[in-house]
């Protein structure tokens, strides 16, 4: 048994399309498609054709944005089942998932592209983008995936059910500062992201002067944040964030595939670095060779 689960969340302009549901339905007979939505109305016409058993919970106040309170609501509601949880490999289906996985403690495989569902296990395939590497993951029992798979969209009458949506009172959802859960990253137009090359902690400081003054959001390389000079969930790359903004500043960043398969998909990459042969500067739109303290500096001044 596994279960889909989408969010249709009127505010944000958040839906899955049906092709991504049907997608996944090529994979797994057993299905069930829970959508967590604040306008579950104007969504039943939508999955009554979509040959899958569909659970809507409403509730008019719902928000995916609200990550933590997303995450307590599926936990509580599938935390004494034993199946695969499948979401979309969107930002913020990848989001919840990492979350609903931890609650759970169970693994959670991100961006799948190919899935075999065997009679004991299901094998997972994920490219890593520009390595040419596929990753080839086997999950016994239950855990937490996000797909990119689109199938066919063929229309089959399937029951839709409609459920309020209530998260627990006895644990609430805790709320955490906006920068330090890292969640603005993902939605920044802007990004200023930091590497070894700024030297120590401190160095971090005038990146965020200078974050304040582009209203941009501060990332970094996983060599940054694990001596502490950041928070982990600064972490863009493989193991951390992937960002997609219009402008990303690369600051003494040496550019290895770990971290730019989670930027390289950014608009404008402005990187600046000591070492012109620096692996940064083959993906950036403009460079610097430079010491990066001194630009953030004068960047401070100019704007
Ligand atoms: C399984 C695995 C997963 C990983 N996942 C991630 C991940 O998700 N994200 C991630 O970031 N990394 C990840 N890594 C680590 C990754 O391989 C690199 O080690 C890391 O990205 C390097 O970080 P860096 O560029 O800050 O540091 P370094 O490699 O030390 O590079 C520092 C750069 O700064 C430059 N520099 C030095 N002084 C200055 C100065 N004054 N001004 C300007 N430039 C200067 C240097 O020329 C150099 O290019 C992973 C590694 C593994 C093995």
């Amino acid at each position: 048994m596994a279960y889909f689960i989408q969010f249709e969340d009127k505010s944000l302009g958040e839906n899955t399309s049906l092709a991504t549901l049907a997608g996944v339905k090529a994979n797994f007979s057993s299905l069930t498609n829970i959508v967590l939505t604040n306008h579950a109305s104007d969504l039943h016409d939508k999955y009554a054709n979509s040959g899958v058993k569909t659970v809507l919970y409403q509730d008019e106040n719902f928000t995916v944005r609200d990550l933590a309170q997303t995450a307590e609501f599926l936990f509580n509601l599938l935390k004494n089942s034993n199946d695969t949880y499948i979401f979309e490999d969107s930002k913020l289906g990848n989001l919840v998932a990492a979350r609903l996985a931890a609650k759970l403690a169970v693994p959670f495989i991100p961006s799948i592209s190919n899935i075999k569902v065997g009679p004991n296990s299901v094998s997972l395939s994920r490219e890593i983008d520009s390595t040419k590497v596929v990753r080839l993951s086997h999950l016994k029992g239950k855990g937490v995936i996000s797909v990119a798979i689109n199938g066919v969209v063929e229309k089959a009458k399937a029951e839709v059910s409609e459920k309020p949506m209530t998260i627990s009172a006895e644990e609430p959802a805790t709320y955490v500062e906006k920068r330090d859960a890292g969640n603005d990253l993902l939605f920044a137009k802007t990004v200023v992201a930091g590497g070894k090359g700024l030297q120590d902690a401190e160095g971090f400081k005038p990146l965020e002067q200078l974050a304040d003054k582009l209203d941009a959001s501060v990332g970094a390389t996983k060599a940054v944040t694990d001596v502490g000079w950041l928070p982990v969930s600064r972490m863009i790359g493989i193991s951390g964030v992937s960002v997609k903004p219009d402008i990303f500043y690369s600051f003494g960043i040496a550019g290895a595939v770990q971290h730019t398969t989670g930027m390289d998909q950014s608009k404008h990459i402005i990187a600046v670095n000591t070492d012109p042969t620096a692996p940064i500067f083959k993906l950036a739109d403009y460079g610097i060779v430079g010491d990066a303290n001194q630009v953030i500096d004068q960047l401070i001044n100019l704007v």
